[in-house]
């Protein structure tokens, strides 16, 4: 399987009033072709701030170490005209909400037609491969006599993926991007990725979101992180079946139950609150909160290890 992305110890933070929150504090993933990565986590835990940092870095967010390695080349290192060759062809996104991406004063058509001149492309194959893919995502080919504004919210998300698809990207990077749409809605947006990926349309998928059981419906892997670090990562049915991570497990345990009252769930939610990610605590940073922790949890740092498949940073799992 050919790797696309392969992110290494990344570690980036925020410098505030003199001092620095770690948001991002050593995380290693890999993305492979025709893969869907899911980032779950908890808010606050550096979901947005790693994916951010993939497309820009800039003030207050601060490079301070790591690699990021698209198609072999340093994401995090690139000059800004390499960056402006990738950003939007080989590697692309979709906004939270597609209106802020989509100039409300175009139709959809002219939207693509200055879309194909930015990106040195034939206007009208462009508008034959939109009509294409809108088709592919149940949208009749009148939304590109629309403007954004006459559509609906999901209408809007798959228009977006339509538009993120055109360039055959190798990497479609999302965050939260079904957060604001109806539960159908948003299985059937990840449906349309999910399809797009294993057509070869997009070469894979990063997806940034809170809902784990949203997620686990797409994607192959995913990666659980916490306060700037990886928990845990696993193929998508191993986290479900059989979480490593007491976070991952809490995490999965606090999902709300159709037909289980809250006061008949053994969880309902994960006591306390994250650390502070300018002073983190030493050891694992879940230490504080989970009801495992041993002595070695709150003074030495767990790394990640490989158990039974999956990658998990907890000393209570693979080691003596
Ligand atoms: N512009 C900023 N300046 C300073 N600190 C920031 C900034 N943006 C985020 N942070 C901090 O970085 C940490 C990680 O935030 P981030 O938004 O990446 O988390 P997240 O998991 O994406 O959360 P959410 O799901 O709420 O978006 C948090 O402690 C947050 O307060």
């Amino acid at each position: 399987m050919n790797t696309i992305l392969q992110v290494r110890d990344a570690r980036i933070y925020y410098a505030v009033k003199g001092t620095e929150v770690k948001a991002v504090d050593g995380v290693s993933f890999e993305v492979h072709e025709g893969e869907i990565l899911g980032i779950v986590g908890e808010s606050g835990s550096g979901k947005s701030t790693l994916l951010n940092s993939l497309v820009n870095v800039r003030p207050p967010m601060k490079y301070i170490g790591g690699d990021a390695l698209f198609d072999g080349k340093n994401l995090y290192r690139m000059s800004k005209e390499e960056k402006k060759s990738v950003l939007g062809t080989r590697l692309t996104i979709i906004p939270q909400y597609a209106l802020d991406a989509l100039p409300p004063v175009f139709r959809i058509k002219q939207y693509l037609a200055d879309f194909a001149k930015t990106h040195g492309l034939s206007e009208s194959e462009i508008i034959k491969l939109a009509r294409e893919r809108l088709k592919e995502v149940s949208l009749s080919e009148k939304v590109l006599d629309m403007y954004p504004i006459e559509l609906s919210g999901g209408m809007r998300q798959r228009v977006a993926i339509v538009i993120a698809s055109l360039t055959s990207p190798r990497l479609l990077l999302g965050d939260e991007i079904t957060s604001a749409l109806d539960v159908v809605t948003q299985k059937g947006i990840m449906l349309n990725i999910r399809r797009f990926v294993d057509e070869g349309l997009i070469g894979s998928a990063v997806l940034v979101t809170h809902d784990i059981s949203l997620i686990y419906q797409v994607a192959d892997t995913i990666m659980v992180m916490y306060a700037g670090k990886v928990a845990e990562i696993a193929p998508a049915e191993e986290i479900a079946k059989k979480p490593l991570h007491p976070y991952t497990n809490m995490l999965i345990s606090s999902l709300t139950k159709l037909g289980v009252k809250a006061s008949q769930q053994r969880l309902s939610g994960i006591k306390g609150l994250p650390p502070s990610l300018a002073n983190p605590p030493p050891g694992c940073r879940f230490a504080p909160r989970c009801p495992y922790a041993v002595g070695r949890c709150k003074s030495e740092e767990p790394p990640a290890k490989n158990v039974d498949g999956h990658l998990v940073a907890c000393w209570l799992r693979g080691w003596d």
